[in-house]
Parts: C-alpha cells; sequence; structure tokens
C-alpha cells in the first residue's frame, strides 16, 4: 500500500476500510442518478484507497472489519439469502472520503486454514462418494473378474477419465495379487496411496497473489485472469476468492470485464463491498471488456494495491471470438503487469462437457490453474484427476457450496481422505 495514502487517511482520522467503500458508493450512485454517463471504453473512477485487510492492530495483526455493508447495488443472485439492506440515499449523499460517513461495518471472511475440511462432510452429502463404493468392492473376499469391471465402471462413472482408470486398476491388481490383501486397513491403505498418486500431491498448487516490487521499490500487483463458461460459478468464485484473499492479508481490486452481462458486474461489485473490496466496471453493457481490464489493473497499480483479479465473460459460441477477446484482455493488461494467473473456472457436475471446456480454454487462454466448483454437489470427485490430466495444469481452489466463505485451496489429501471417509 502506498505510504502516503495511509498517512493522509490517518491524519484525517478517517477509517480506512470505509472510506473505500462510501467513496464506491458515491461512484455508482452517480451513475445511478444518469448523471454523465461513460463514455465507450471507459469505466467508473474507483477509489484508490488502501482495502480493509490493510488495516492492522499495534501487533502488526489485522483488524478484521465487522459484518453489513450497505450498497447501492441490487441484492446479489449469487449470495444466498445475503441481499444487500436497502438503499440508504442519506447515507450516499453524505458519503465522501474525508466526510463523517457512518459506520459502515464490513464482514470478516473465514481464515483459509481449515476450510478444506469442510471437504469431507460436504463429499459425504454428496450422495456416495467414489472411494466408499471403491471400499466396498475391494473389501469383497475373492475378488472375480466381475469385481474388478464393477471397479472400472465405478472409476468411470466418477469421471476418473479412461487412461486414469486403466492405470488404477493395473496397479491395485498388482498390489492385490503380490501382496494378497485381505485386511479392510491394508486396502484402504492401498487404495490410497493410489488414488493419491492419481491426484499428484507433487503439483504446485500455491496461487500467485504476492505483488512483485522492483528495485526502486515501486510495486506492482499480481494480477488474475479468471475464464470460463458463463454459469459455472465465475463470479461467485471471484466474490468468494476475494474474501479469501482479503482474509490473508491481501488488498484487492476487482475488475468487472464481464460487459456481456450487466448484472455480473452488480454482482461482483456486491462481493467485493461486503469486504472493502473496490470494483472497477463499466456501467455501459457490452463496453470493451480489455479496456475495463486495463484500467482495474492500471487502478490497482496506482493504488498499490497486493492482486487484482478479473472477470471474464467467456462466452463459447466460438473459438475465434473467444481466442480474440481473451487474447486482446491479456495484450492490454500485459502493458500494465504481467499476468500471475490465469484460472479457468470448471463446474464439476458437468462432466465431459466440463473437459471439452478445458480443452477449449487450456488451447486459448494459458490457463494456470483450475478451480473446480460445485464440488458440493456430486459424486464424481474423479474429474479432478481427469482435468489435471486433460489440462497438465493443478487444481487450486475448490468450491464447495453456496455460501460466501464455501471456496477452499485444493490439497491433494485431504481431497482423498475426503473421497475415504
Ligand atoms: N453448490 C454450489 N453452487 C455454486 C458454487 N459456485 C457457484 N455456485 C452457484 O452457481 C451459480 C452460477 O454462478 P455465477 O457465479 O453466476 O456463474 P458465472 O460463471 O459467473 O456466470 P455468468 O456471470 O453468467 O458468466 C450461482 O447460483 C452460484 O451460487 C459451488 O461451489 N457450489
Amino acid at each position: 500500500m502506498n505510504p502516503d495514502v495511509l498517512t493522509t487517511l490517518l491524519a484525517a482520522g478517517v477509517p480506512i476500510a470505509l472510506v473505500a467503500v462510501a467513496a464506491t458508493l458515491v461512484v455508482r450512485r452517480r451513475g445511478d442518478r444518469g448523471g454523465p454517463t461513460t463514455p465507450p471504453s471507459t469505466v467508473d473512477e474507483v477509489p484508490t484507497q488502501p482495502s480493509a485487510a490493510d488495516a492492522v492492530d499495534a501487533t502488526g495483526v489485522p483488524v478484521p472489519p465487522t459484518a453489513g455493508v450497505p450498497t447501492g447495488t441490487a441484492p446479489t443472485p449469487g449470495v444466498p439469502g445475503q441481499g444487500a439492506p436497502p438503499f440508504e440515499e442519506e447515507l450516499l449523499e453524505e458519503a465522501s472520503p474525508a466526510g463523517a460517513a457512518p459506520p459502515l461495518d464490513l464482514e470478516v471472511p473465514a481464515p483459509a486454514a481449515g476450510r478444506l475440511a469442510r471437504l469431507r462432510e460436504r463429499l459425504a452429502r454428496s450422495g456416495s462418494p467414489l472411494g466408499t463404493r471403491l471400499l466396498a468392492v475391494l473389501s469383497r473376499d475373492h475378488l472375480t473378474e466381475d469385481d474388478w469391471d464393477e471397479l472400472e465402471e465405478t472409476l468411470l462413472l466418477a469421471d476418473v477419465g479412461a487412461g486414469p482408470t486403466g492405470e488404477l486398476i493395473d496397479a491395485l491388481r498388482t498390489r492385490v495379487r503380490v501382496e494378497g490383501l485381505k485386511d479392510p486397513a491394508q486396502v484402504r491403505a492401498v487404495l490410497r496411496e493410489q488414488l493419491l498418486a492419481l491426484v499428484d500431491p507433487s503439483l504446485d498448487r500455491s496461487l500467485r497473489t504476492a505483488p512483485s516490487v522492483s528495485d526502486e521499490g515501486a510495486r506492482t500487483p499480481a494480477v488474475l485472469l479468471v475464464v470460463g463458461v458463463n454459469g459455472t460459478g465465475k463470479t461467485t468464485t471471484i466474490g468468494k476468492l476475494s474474501r479469501l484473499l482479503v482474509a490473508e492479508g491481501r488488498s484487492v481490486v476487482l475488475g468487472a470485464a464481464d460487459t456481456f452481462r450487466a448484472a455480473a458486474a452488480d454482482q461482483l461489485e456486491t462481493w467485493g463491498s461486503r469486504v472493502g473490496v473496490p470494483t472497477v466496471r463499466s456501467d455501459r453493457e457490452g463496453a470493451d471488456p480489455a479496456s475495463v481490464a486495463f484500467e482495474a489493473v492500471r487502478t490497482g497499480k496506482q493504488a498499490e494495491v497486493d492482486v487484482v483479479v478479473v472477470d471474464t465473460a467467456g462466452r463459447l459460441q466460438n473459438k475465434a471470438g473467444l481466442m480474440d477477446e481473451l487474447g486482446k484482455i491479456t495484450r492490454v493488461i500485459g502493458k500494465e503487469a504481467p499476468l500471475s494467473e490465469v484460472l479457468l473456472v470448471l463446474d464439476a457436475t458437468t462432466g465431459q462437457n466440463g473437459l471439452n471446456q478445458a480443452r477449449v480454454f487450456g488451447e486459448v487462454a494459458g490457463v494456470t490453474g483450475i478451480v473446480l466448483t460445485k464440488l458440493d454437489g456430486t459424486a464424481k470427485g474423479g474429474i479432478v484427476v481427469a482435468v489435471q490430466r486433460e489440462l497438465g495444469v493443478p487444481v487450486k481452489l475448490v468450491g464447495l457450496g453456496e455460501g460466501p466463505d464455501d471456496l477452499a485451496p485444493f490439497d491433494a489429501e485431504s481431497f482423498v481422505d475426503g473421497l475415504l471417509q
């Protein structure tokens, strides 16, 4: 964060987390009133104040803000039961960076650690998990050819994919024959080992979210571009990701470059405002997504935030169009900052269809990590294996539900343990 900005704000006695929100509201309010319309290829002005994540107490520990931010936008469809409180005109009239804004409270996102523990519980609720079904067959006394066929079918139905299924069956047959596995605990241990090998714990699943600092001390934010087909949970995932980043003490700017659907920008803005994260957007539906992305990165750079996360539309009617759009977004972002991550959001419940999407985006967008959403709603956890094989990039995050903090960093061991509970 820019120390000058911080000093000025602190000197003015302004709670910094609130300034970002108040100023964002003013910007939105102007647009709502039909004031100066946003010219084509430009975006709304966005405050360059530090985020809530930068607030620290005397010991340097981040001071978590508290709940419930009024916003001028509609309740978010992707935030069940969490619609924004009613629009408060007086509040917006008075809001200004230096003014005495009423105490607007921000939500406290759940810490990243421990989130994946929820995976077990969610996988258990998703019907009969893959591991349980495999164990049931493997625990039979003498495994016949029919049993092996059943194992194979179970893996294929769970979307593990033909190649990895063959590998797993071969490995298990060898182990059962050589080691004469009988004891259920032994069978379980071997299955765990083999599943883990498929999910591959050696892959680097870290998210590159650290800003770079030049020798002269200039900070450039990490830029995360989020791509994927509409409906996979992209916008919701970015909302959840901004909370995860705030929970880790990062300052964040969001870029609403999904200009195809105006509500997507509202949705993103509402997510951000709940945790004090500003959104750069255009009020013009169909505005140039590349210019919004560019502006978001420039804003993040000027404000010296840690991370800029950019949403995209990614309609898949035509690969050439998608390639053009994502290519242009990538090029213009590159003028301001290098891309740190291209995250592909895939819906875990879509099976082969999801894999086809992964293939196209993999060719077009240079994906560096996969976010698998709706893992809570499927017994087909095998898609993790298939999609990693298909793209050769790791699953980095998983969506475990519709709640605001139902996004967790992926961990191979916890995932396999979830399958084998
Ligand atoms: N159960 C469950 N639902 C999810 C998860 N992630 C997203 N969703 C839901 O999926 C639906 C679609 O999410 P969006 O974020 O609007 O999808 P999108 O890809 O941004 O769609 P466009 O904005 O149209 O491009 C919403 O109802 C979300 O609440 C998840 O991990 N689990």
